[in-house]
């Protein structure tokens, strides 16, 4: 797992780690780190210019202008204001041989050392005209620790901000760097190790890496005798006489994950069809171990959600199912809205949700008692209470007609074969990302093609050894 902390945390840790080794040593490991991934980074020859704001952040970036000059680089330093610099760190800087410029223009190569994580969002002033300046001459940037301007905890961009092709954050990301659209501002990310492990509460946020391997408490590798019913059976009540599609997808979906039966409930009529295209599937009641509502449904969807609220079984809802929520729930349950479903259940606008994705789910997560899985580029798992999953696998292409409720098939079936919703959620939104590059890396995919490329990604999964899993 990769770990996103807030700032309150980072602080308490990097006092923890400074009360051990003094503050010098956080600064000088930052700032070696940075200037590696620098001479890595930047062409030979480029002479990058870096803006420096009045604190630590500055103070990195300063310290590793010194170490790029001690390797022989020219390095360029704007200050935001000369009267508040890292005092040591310019006087090292310019040691090596930096020099101060009044202005970045003409530069093809930046480095954005601003502010970090004492950033109040939104720049003003010298700064904000610094954010002009890139989106006009666009060039390449690295960002120290956090694009300046960003809401470090929260991942919104409430006002101007920088933009980086690659930011280098130290000890542990923060959340701005994994979710929200503070993430699109981020590019590439890369963590130094600074030695703040040890001080690091829970996370904020946390997301799936490649050698991630099987999550704990499904029922596929339990010790007992594995038959389909100590798998799971999900129950699909799906699609409708106008989206019978969505029926299908669902069920194409779950049939991908891991749960020993599929039971499917809707009328007589789409239950033939559903049993025809897939003679896996049984149509008609029996005991279930989670429920799928919504996907496609019609006027009947809310007795449908009543019902399998009445089986205290886990239940994902999506679609239509979303609009016949109880007030809480008293079974563990997964909500999977996309942004537009969100704004709906909470009585706001898309863009509010848009604009802060993490604060609207985590709103809900609290207002339901249910784990919320936030459709979009950047899916989000949000528990009411612990750490939410930023999932980071995907392509553009997926957003299509019906990638959705393949998703919440899937999502269902790790649910029946007994992950907390959490995890039922986040490795779908996981598996399902990597399957949308795999169906067809760099181009269009259909729904159906997603669900076929589930199960091989699904075992690369298993084995921890999934990774290639996104396109962006
Ligand atoms: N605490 C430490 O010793 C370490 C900190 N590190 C670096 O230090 C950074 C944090 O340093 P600081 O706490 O000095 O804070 P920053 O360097 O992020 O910001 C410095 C100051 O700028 C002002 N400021 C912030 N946002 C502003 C805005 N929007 N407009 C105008 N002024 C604004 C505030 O007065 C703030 O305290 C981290 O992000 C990281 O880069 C690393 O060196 C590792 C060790
Ligand atoms: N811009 C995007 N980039 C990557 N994935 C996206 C993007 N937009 C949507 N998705 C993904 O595509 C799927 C679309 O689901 P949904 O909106 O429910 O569509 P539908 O209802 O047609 O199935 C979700 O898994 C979502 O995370
Ligand atoms: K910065």
């Amino acid at each position: 797992m990769l770990a996103a902390h807030t700032v309150a945390d980072v602080r308490r840790a990097e006092q923890g780690l400074a009360d051990d080794t003094g503050w010098d040593v956080l600064m000088q490991r930052a700032a070696r780190g940075l200037a590696d991934i620098l001479d890595d980074r930047l062409p030979p020859g480029a002479t990058p210019v870096v803006l420096v704001g009045p604190g630590h952040n500055g103070g990195d970036a300063l310290f590793a202008a010194a170490h790029l000059g001690e390797r022989g680089r020219r390095v360029n330093l704007c200050l935001l204001d000369p009267d508040r610099v890292h005092g040591p760190g310019l006087a090292a800087a310019l040691a090596a041989g930096a020099s101060v410029v009044d202005s970045p223009r003409g530069h093809t190569h930046l480095v954005d050392a601003v502010f970090g994580i004492g950033a109040r969002p939104g720049l003003e002033g010298p700064a904000a005209e610094w954010a002009r300046w890139q989106r006009e001459e666009d060039p390449w940037t690295l960002a120290v620790d956090v694009p300046s301007g960003v809401d470090v905890d929260g991942g919104t961009l409430p006002g101007e901000h920088l933009l980086a092709d690659v930011t280098v954050t130290f000890g542990t990301l923060k959340p701005a760097l994994l979710l929200g659209p503070a993430a699109d501002a981020a590019g590439d990310v890369v963590l130094v190790d600074i030695g703040l492990g040890p001080h690091l509460a829970t996370p904020a946020v946390e997301t799936f890496t490649p050698d991630d391997g099987p999550p704990a408490g499904h029922r596929m590798t339990g010790d007992g005798p594995e038959h389909k019913y100590s798998r799971g059976v999900l129950g699909v009540a799906a699609g409708s006489e106008a989206y019978a599609g969505a029926a299908h997808l669902v069920v194409a979906g779950a049939q991908a994950g891991p749960a020993g039966m599929i039971r499917f409930a809707g009328s007589a009529e789409l239950g033939r069809r559903v049993v025809d295209r897939a003679p896996e599937v049984v149509a008609g009641p029996g005991r279930v171990q989670a429920w799928v509502v919504g996907p496609g449904g019609d006027d009947g969807t809310a007795e449908l959600v009543r019902a399998a609220l009445t089986e205290q079984v886990p239940v994902l809802l999506d679609a239509t199912a979303l609009q016949s929520l109880p007030d809480r729930f008293d079974v563990p349950a997964l909500l999977t809205p996309h942004a537009g479903e969100l704004a709906r259940m909470l009585g706001v606008s898309r863009d509010d949700v848009d604009d802060d994705p993490w604060g609207h789910a985590r709103a809900a997560a609290s207002r339901w008692g249910a784990t919320v899985l936030l459709k979009g580029r950047r899916t989000l798992v949000v528990p009411p209470e612990g750490p939410t999953r930023a999932n980071r696998s995907g392509t553009r292409w997926l957003a299509t007609a019906g990638t959705g409720d393949v998703l919440a098939g899937l999502a269902g079936a790790w649910l029946a074969a007994g992950l907390t919703p959490l995890e039922a959620g986040s490795v779908a939104a996981h598996l399902h990302g990597a399957a949308g590059v795999r169906a067809n890396p760099g181009g269009p995919v259909t729904a159906s093609g997603v669900a076929a490329a589930v199960p091989a990604v699904t075992a690369d999964f298993l084995a921890g050894d999934l990774h290639r899993v996104r396109d962006w």
